[in-house]
């Protein structure tokens, strides 16, 4: 069990180097003094006098800590340790050496066809399980899923960053206008009820990112990209779709609908011709 500690988090990790910062706060490698194992450790500050930006934040950490403690899967990061104070909240969480799936695809341009579904595969059952618990991420992106390792043959992902996660009351619509232009869904920009079905079309533009490294409603701007979105505006460059499967198109198609109820579950998109092979 994750206990609130009241010391500091140096009395028991060695704070290493810094992993990340950004909206989600400053990420530090850093080392168990008991055991000697790395984690990663995620600052967030929370001082409330700094006006409400800072409250908003603890709330949006709060919100994370509560739905992570609540998660066990292997596919989905584990919560190690939490410590607050008043000025700011540490979470250390499992260590992802691999770094972010973003950089991996960066580096290789894009994916065959195999690695991508290895990928799919694992952010589909780790969605399926959060679904299953009524939990929507509303953040997914390939900087929000992270590899294990990542110079082995069949690198292992987590989803990290449930500072957007919701609990899917029944009945209760969830609105929200954030999230990352590129990856949000229709019914984001159109102030709609959210759902499960929203996580489903962001996997919808990373399986076109994996396959081609490109990104299928990126405009100039992020009111250009807004508007694709909206239109629903994409197509498969010959390009660099040309030896890309039908099936793998079928399995985009399925996912990019504007029909929020019209898309795959992730339990659908596990048993896809594409992604189970008969
Ligand atoms: C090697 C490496 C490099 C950057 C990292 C991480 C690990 C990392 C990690 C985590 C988070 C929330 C952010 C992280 N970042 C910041 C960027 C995340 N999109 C995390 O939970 N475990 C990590 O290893």
């Amino acid at each position: 069990a994750v206990a609130l500690r009241a010391h500091s988090v140096e009395e028991m990790y060695e704070l290493l180097e810094t992993l990340g910062s950004g909206h989600f706060g400053v990420v530090k490698r850093c080392r168990e003094r008991s055991t000697g194992t790395f984690y990663a450790a995620k600052f967030v500050k929370t001082r409330r006098c700094r006006g409400s930006r800072r409250g908003l934040e603890r709330l949006q950490v709060e919100r994370e800590v509560a739905i992570l403690r609540d998660l066990q899967h292997p596919n989905i990061m584990q919560l190690h340790d939490l410590f607050t104070c008043r000025a700011e909240m540490v979470l250390v969480l499992e260590l992802m050496r691999g770094g972010e799936l973003f950089d991996f695809i960066a580096e290789k341009e894009m994916l065959l066809e195999e690695e991508a579904i290895e990928f799919l595969e694992q952010i589909l059952l780790g969605v399926q399980y959060l679904h299953g618990r009524h939990i929507a991420h509303f953040d997914l992106k390939p900087e929000n899923i992270m590899l294990q390792e990542k110079d082995v043959p069949k690198p292992q992902i987590k989803i990290i960053d449930f500072g957007l996660a919701q609990k899917l009351e029944d009945g209760v619509t969830f609105k929200s206008l954030c999230g990352t232009p590129q990856y949000i869904a229709p019914e984001v920009i159109n102030y709609e009820p959210l759902s499960s079905a929203t996580d489903m079309w962001s996997i919808g533009v990373i399986t076109y990112i994996l396959l081609s490294g490109l990104s299928p409603f990126q405009g100039e701007t992020d009111a250009e990209t807004l508007s694709n979105v909206l239109e629903g505006a994409y197509e498969f460059e010959e390009r660099y779709f040309s030896d890309t499967s039908e099936m793998a198109k079928d399995f985009i198609r399925q996912l990019l609908v504007k029909e929020p109820q019209e898309r795959m579950t992730a339990s659908e998109c596990l048993v896809h011709p594409w992604i189970k092979p008969l």
